[in-house]
């Protein structure tokens, strides 16, 4: 048997969860902590769970989560690393600079607590600035056909992988990426539903071969 390294972002995520390991918010915080806590702890894997935006319908061609709901993160970008041209955005990848993603889970650990959770295994795109516009968000789902998008999720994986330990991710959706006040922001609702995820995935003994 074999538990996880239980790691989430901010504190609300993992409130009630003592074990959980908080990482920090964004790219830069999440893979220094991510990283340190690799070579401390050496764990076997690592399971990141929190909340997350979800791109709308017609934004992009994964656009179909709204709030409440709860998916696996199987492979995630870097969204925003690149530059901002007047007609559009050039990822870093292209321009030789590095590389975006993907940046794959665990593919038989996530496939695994998709089917005890009955939900989706989707793609995610990890920013800086999270999509507040509906431009914003826009560019951002068609770049890089996400359904999800979050503010670490690229950044653990890339420590992860380069420590050589697998990782999964779970997510439950807070807001509609997009203007702000259409959003439907339920930060409570997403923290409680990706908590009872977790439950349900330990209950279920996921994971632990
Ligand atoms: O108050 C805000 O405007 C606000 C915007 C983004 C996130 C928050 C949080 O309190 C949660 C932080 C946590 O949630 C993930 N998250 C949630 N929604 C999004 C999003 O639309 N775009 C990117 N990340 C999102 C993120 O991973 C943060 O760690 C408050």
């Amino acid at each position: 048997m074999t538990a996880p390294l239980l790691v989430c972002a901010a504190d609300v995520e993992g409130r009630g969860l003592p074990s959980a390991l908080r990482l920090g918010v964004g790219k830069v915080a999440s893979a220094v902590s991510m990283t340190q806590a690799l070579i401390e702890r050496r764990p076997a894997w690592v399971l990141l769970f929190g909340v997350c935006g979800a791109y709308p319908e017609g934004h992009g061609p994964g656009g179909r989560l709204d709030v409440g709901d709860v998916c696996l993160v199987g492979e995630d970008w870097l969204g925003d690393e690149g530059v901002a041209v007047d007609d559009g955005f050039l990822p870093l990848a292209q321009l030789g600079l590095g590389s975006v993603g993907p940046f794959e889970a665990d593919a038989g650990r996530t496939a695994a607590a998709a089917r005890v959770l009955a939900v989706p295994v989707v793609r995610g795109a990890t920013v800086s600035t999270c999509s507040g516009t509906d431009a914003r968000s826009r560019a951002l789902a068609s770049g890089t056909g996400a359904t999800v998008e979050t503010m670490e999720g690229a950044a653990v994986a890339w420590a992860c992988r380069a420590l050589g330990v697998p990782w999964v991710q779970l997510r439950c959706v807070s807001n509609r990426t997009g203007r702000r006040a259409a959003g439907g922001w339920d930060l409570p609702r997403a923290v409680a539903g990706v908590q009872a995820a977790l439950l349900r995935l330990q209950a279920a003994d996921w994971g632990n071969e």
